[in-house]
């Protein structure tokens, strides 16, 4: 099948703006950090190619005159650079990641997976309907944090309420050091609210559940409509899980985009820092309980059930934040154990082979 790439790479730089001054691999959004862990010799014999592209058959990748698809690998994901081995790119190396986003995939067995790489912004979106959640906010908050990613709080559908402010306040509640913007995503006003994010050979994504409006937003930044959208639910405002693929999306400007598919379920694990991050106001009272070990339940000396009382703080959150980390701890203590087990069970088929190998 021949696909036209086309709407992916970057315009001619008459139509681009600032994105004249880039580079071919700046343009995909290499950075001076990629570039600090490799040597000249690695660079000519295996050239950086960027994952573009994530498919059931494999991993679109792109770099300098090259394009190219490369076997599915579970360690990789969009965003991802790496060192093309053109004679085994199945061990090509994977450059250090800027951020990495990844849950606990849905199901019984608690696997990681990797959801995106190298993302500088990431979109949070909701909509003003049933799907907004705090809940739902700090959780991809708490794991763009984690991931090292800088979080802002698209709040989409301001056209379909009377009352959009009520929206705005709840979703700025979540962290004061997060950005919140609220529009009609159709419109012109992504272009003018979100470039301010999307510079030339950045990277941003767009998360959240199926039909808030990812697709209309990356679209309106893409200045196209080539991500197809559907109308959603009427009953339960739910999405129709429109988009399914990772793909990176280039701006007019030389910006990269990603548009995610709605992800029904988003467990956090080993994100005990970007939930820390994230209820500062809550560590930071915690800090001041008489007992190091408070659990802030009936301990004399709780700061942070005073400060619930004197509504410096809601009790909501404070059971968020405390769900949260039960289920981050859970998550990553399965994942240790899973991991130690698999390291265990490894070494008993290395030791079986050593025991063969000498019979032999
Ligand atoms: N009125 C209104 N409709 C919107 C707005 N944003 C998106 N929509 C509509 O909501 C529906 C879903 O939008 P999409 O962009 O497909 O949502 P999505 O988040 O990409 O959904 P998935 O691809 O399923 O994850 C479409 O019919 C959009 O036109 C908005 O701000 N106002
Ligand atoms: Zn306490």
């Amino acid at each position: 099948m021949i696909r036209d790439y086309s709407d992916f790479l970057p315009r001619r730089a008459s139509d681009a703006g600032t994105h004249a001054d880039l580079s071919p691999l700046q343009a995909l959004g290499w950075q001076p950090f990629f570039a600090q862990q490799i040597s000249i010799e690695e660079l000519s014999a295996t050239p950086p190619v960027r994952v573009v592209e994530v498919h059931r058959n494999g991993l679109h990748a792109l770099g300098d005159g090259i394009d190219t698809t490369l076997p599915p690998r579970a360690d990789l994901t969009v965003g991802d650079w790496l060192m093309l081995d053109s004679s085994r790119p199945r061990s090509s190396r994977v450059l250090e990641r800027t951020s990495l986003i990844k849950r606990r995939a849905p199901g019984t067995d608690r696997q990681e997976q990797l959801i995106a790489a190298n993302i500088d912004t990431a979109f949070i979106v909701t909509s003003c309907n049933q799907d907004f959640k705090v809940a739902r906010l700090e959780r991809y908050a708490a794991l763009a944090l984690e991931a090292r990613m800088t979080p802002v709080i698209v709040v989409t559908k301001t056209d379909l309420v009377t009352n959009p402010q009520s929206y705005i306040d709840a979703a700025r509640a979540v962290s004061d050091m997060i950005d919140v913007v609220a529009l009609d995503a159709r419109g012109d006003a992504p272009r003018t609210e979100l470039t301010r994010w999307c510079k030339p050979g950045k990277t941003v994504a767009f998360l959240g559940s199926s039909g808030v409006g990812k697709s209309t937003l990356a679209n309106a930044l893409l200045e196209s409509q080539s991500i197809a959208t559907q109308t959603i639910r009427e009953d339960d405002a739910k999405g129709r899980h429109t988009t399914t693929r990772r793909e990176l999306h280039a701006m007019p400007n030389g910006c990269l985009i990603l548009d995610t598919p709605g992800m029904r379920e988003l467990q956090l694990t080993d994100a005990a820092e970007g939930i820390n991050d994230l209820f500062s106001d809550v560590q930071r009272l915690a800090a001041r309980c008489r007992f190091k070990d408070c659990q802030h339940e009936t301990e004399p000396g709780c700061a942070v059930l005073k400060a619930i009382d004197e509504g410096a703080l809601d009790a909501g959150r404070l059971g968020r934040w405390r769900k949260l980390m039960a289920e981050d701890a859970f998550n990553s203590a399965s994942l240790a154990e899973r991991r130690s087990r698999d390291k265990a069970f490894g070494k008993m088929v290395r030791g079986i082979k050593k025991l063969k190998d000498v019979r032999r």
